[in-house]
């Protein structure tokens, strides 16, 4: 029978795919991925981002020989630097604590993940992002040999994965009553194909102190910096300057900063590479380059009660 009055069918959009958010079961790594097949892989040790997939490319270089079990700073991926960059200096509070500081052999927490998810329609699967945030404070530190033990900090590690690029934040907070200082840095291992045919723009004509002959301050040349040798170099870049790493000329990866006025160049290359235990391959200092945002030139210093806040962004072209 024909029902005139037939209430129509009520209309149901498309389902909108979402972030997926999952932890390892032995609670040592947490991994995020998009609708459209981004990711990212976190360990707690270090809060060290090991992968970071866009465009269908692994875009972080992780040694082959990596210790992934919490017993060595990862070589490889984004490991965190806080509160000394490379060796402390004698008489300072950091002094007696291991190179780069505790940040990148700490296990911090994982805190919760946030995600955002625009409107997606059959034909496009929307933009989606998520935030997965960890902390670390002076109270999950066991052991922490110099003076540094008499700080008290809490520190908010955020990384987004969004479609196109990846956001790495900190927000540091001094959480006790005595002002300290500090150095933070992202040493970020960006993957490349072949270092031959690797650029980087945004830094032609600065000085910078090449750590390979001892510290001195070398006068960068006009054109875009290329790699053909060890290169260990520090240099002072006004945050609102990008970075751009090109392969064959072409653009792959473009570095934003925030609040993080040096910039380290490092590739180690053939001898120190096979002098470091944990890198593999061999040759494998061809497919990377570290290009790692921070601030390590001077100390910053942190009052009791604030909170300093600084990050990159590197979107792959
Ligand atoms: O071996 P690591 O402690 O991880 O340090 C690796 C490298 O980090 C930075 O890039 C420094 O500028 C280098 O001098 C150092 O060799």
């Amino acid at each position: 029978m024909d029902r005139p009055k037939k209430p129509s069918a009520i209309p149901v959009s498309p389902t909108i795919p979402t972030p997926n958010v999952s932890i390892s079961q032995d609670n040592a790594r947490v991994t995020a991925s998009l609708p459209t097949g981004e990711s990212v892989e976190v360990l707690l040790y270090g809060a060290t981002v090991i992968s970071w997939k866009c465009k269908g490319k692994e875009n972080l270089f992780l040694s082959s020989k990596a210790h992934l079990d919490g017993s060595k700073a990862v070589r490889g991926g984004i490991p965190l630097v806080f509160p000394v960059f490379g060796p402390p200096p004698a008489n300072h509070a950091t002094t007696g604590l291991p190179q780069h500081g505790f940040a990148r052999i700490s296990k911090w927490e994982y805190l919760g993940k946030s995600s955002s998810e625009s409107s997606a329609t059959p034909s496009n699967t929307g933009d989606a992002s998520v935030k997965l945030d960890f902390g670390l404070s002076n109270t999950m530190l066991e052991n922490i040999p110099s003076e540094w033990k008499k700080y008290q900090f809490g520190i908010t590690y955020s990384v987004t994965l969004n479609k196109e690029d990846l956001e790495t934040s900190l927000a540091i907070r001094n959480t006790g009553t005595t002002d300290w200082e500090f150095h933070t840095l992202f040493h970020t291992y960006l993957a490349v194909d072949n270092i031959s045919q690797v650029s980087i723009k945004g830094l032609e004509s600065s000085s910078y102190k090449d750590k390979t002959q001892g510290g001195k301050e070398v006068q960068g040349t006009s054109g875009p910096i290329t790699i053909a040798g060890e290169v260990d170099r520090n240099y002072s870049l006004d945050p609102s300057k990008t970075i751009v790493v090109a392969e064959k000329n072409k653009p792959r990866y473009e570095i934003s900063r925030d609040m993080l006025g040096d910039v380290v160049v490092w590739n180690p290359w053939e001898s120190k590479a096979k002098s470091m235990a944990d890198f593999g391959p061999e040759d494998g200092y061809k497919n990377m380059v570290c290009v790692e945002a921070g601030s390590v030139l001077a100390w910053n210093t942190l009052e009791a009660g604030d909170t300093w806040e600084g990050g990159q962004r590197i979107q792959v072209l």
